[in-house]
């Protein structure tokens, strides 16, 4: 085991290139099961979540090659509807997707419930709600959904929350039922639209991705292609926000401008120099910022995942600032820590009150989930003195060579193996 080492307080610049998306790859991979022929996916991520669905598409029988460019041949051809308990689906929240995308290909699926981050209650009744619309037989079993259905019939779901994943699932399971399927009050995240786009190449009749009602007409067979895939709006707005936070000018590459205005606007609004060009983001150096209060939203709202790198920045402000999740009440097993590298903050309910600015200091930290380990790798650039994370496997999850790409800004970063003591001290 690793943890990550950074000497912070220095000012970083350069161009950092943002991979792509976690949180499409994670839905598009499971989606190729769906085909009838090998789908080719260009531009995916280096991060676990993507090797883990690599093996789970091989125990289910597929072909699949991942080379070092992040292109993925997958050849469906051989799959078959193999139970997959636990293990692997335990180590990210994305196998909840081999349920819709098993059910639609074989009408039947056994899948263990997902793991993901621990960010409070994260249920699942919507996809669930959604299948059985479906007119698939779902019962939980001792920790593994077991999904069956003679036949999926197309029909009017209507999520009573607005949910990413519930809209994703029941796309992946309607594009194979016989009639029409009409999602109502569905998420508008643009992953949303980058797996409907991968599955109209499919072949799939799709409308309406990309607002809050999709229309599925269901086809008997589903083809081959080659889809690339779209760059990751939450790695970008870390690397926005980092820049921000301990910039004095930085470039960030390959990005679509239009899926972080939510993020553009709060920065603006804090002070912080923003230009845009096609596919480019160019963060200034602000000497003083501003707090500013932040409530996550569904998109196009401020998004949830980059609410704990954004608390890091806002110590760097003048004044009080409330962060609120909508989303996820309890998302703030990040604070604790940033508290321990002297910061003020007081979460009250579903809100943090950050107060600042204060000079964060350099100490040892934990990662509870992925973006708690963005934001205290954030705060470790911006700390005086050395800041060491633990808990690398949550960041592992989502961020592609991330050591690599800070290195490139001119950060002092690295990873180092844990002693016998320090993995002891983990333990307990
Ligand atoms: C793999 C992936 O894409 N993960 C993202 C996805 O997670 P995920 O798909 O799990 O998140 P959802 O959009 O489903 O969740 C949104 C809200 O709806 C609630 N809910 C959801 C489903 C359900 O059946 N019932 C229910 O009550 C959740 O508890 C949460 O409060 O969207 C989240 C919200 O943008 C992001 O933080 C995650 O990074
Ligand atoms: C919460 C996240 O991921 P997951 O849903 O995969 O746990 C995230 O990407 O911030």
């Amino acid at each position: 085991m690793e943890k990550l080492k950074i000497a912070g307080g220095y000012p970083l610049e350069g161009t950092i290139k943002v991979s792509g998306a976690k949180n499409s790859a994670v839905a598009l991979i499971p989606a190729t099961i769906l085909a009838d022929s090998p789908v080719t996916i260009e531009g995916l991520p280096d991060i676990s979540d993507v090797r883990t669905l690599k093996d789970l598409l091989e125990e289910i029988g597929g072909t699949v090659s991942l080379g070092d460019d992040g292109e993925m041949n997958v050849d469906p051809s051989s799959m078959v509807s193999m139970p997959l308990p636990s293990g692997k689906v335990k180590k990210l929240r994305a196998s909840y997707y081999l349920m819709g995308a098993m059910l639609g290909r074989f009408k039947k699926a056994v899948i263990g419930l997902p793991g993901g981050c621990h960010l409070g209650p994260r249920p699942i009744d919507q996809h669930i709600k959604g299948f059985e619309a479906l007119g698939a037989e779902v019962t939980n079993e001792q920790g593994a959904i077991y999904l069956r259905a003679e036949e999926l019939r197309g029909a009017r779901i209507y999520l009573d929350v607005v949910s990413v994943g519930a809209t994703i699932n029941i796309m992946l399971a309607a594009v194979r039922a016989k009639g029409r399927t009409v999602i109502e009050n569905a998420a508008k995240e643009p992953e949303i639209i980058d797996v409907a786009t991968l599955l109209s190449n499919m072949g799939a009749k799709i409308k309406g991705a990309g607002t809050d009602v999709i229309r599925i007409d269901g086809v008997d067979e589903l083809h081959g292609c080659r889809h690339t895939i779209i760059p990751d709006r939450i790695e970008a707005g870390t690397f926005m926000i980092l820049a921000a936070a301990v910039g004095k000018g930085v470039l960030v590459d390959n990005v679509i401008p239009l899926h972080m205005e939510s993020v553009i606007a709060k920065l603006r609004e804090m002070g912080v120099p923003v230009e845009t060009n096609d596919d480019q983001i160019f963060i200034g150096r602000a000497d003083k910022l501003k707090a500013v209060d932040v409530k996550t939203l569904v998109y196009p709202g401020f998004p949830t995942d980059l609410q704990q790198p954004f608390t890091t920045l806002l110590n760097r402000a003048e004044g009080s600032a409330v962060v609120t999740d909508t989303i996820y009440s309890a998302r703030f097993k990040h604070i604790d820590e940033l508290r321990r590298m002297n910061a003020t903050i007081k979460v009250e309910g579903r809100s943090a009150i950050v107060n600042g600015p204060v000079q964060l200091q350099g100490a040892k930290v934990k990662a509870s989930d992925l973006r708690a380990g963005a934001a205290l790798v954030i705060a470790g650039l911006m700390g005086e003195g050395v800041t060491e994370v633990t808990g690398l496997e949550h960041i592992d999850r989502g961020y592609s060579d991330l050591v690599e790409k800070l290195e490139g800004l001119g950060a002092t970063i690295w990873r180092e193996k844990m002693t016998e003591e320090e993995l002891e001290q983990l333990k307990s």
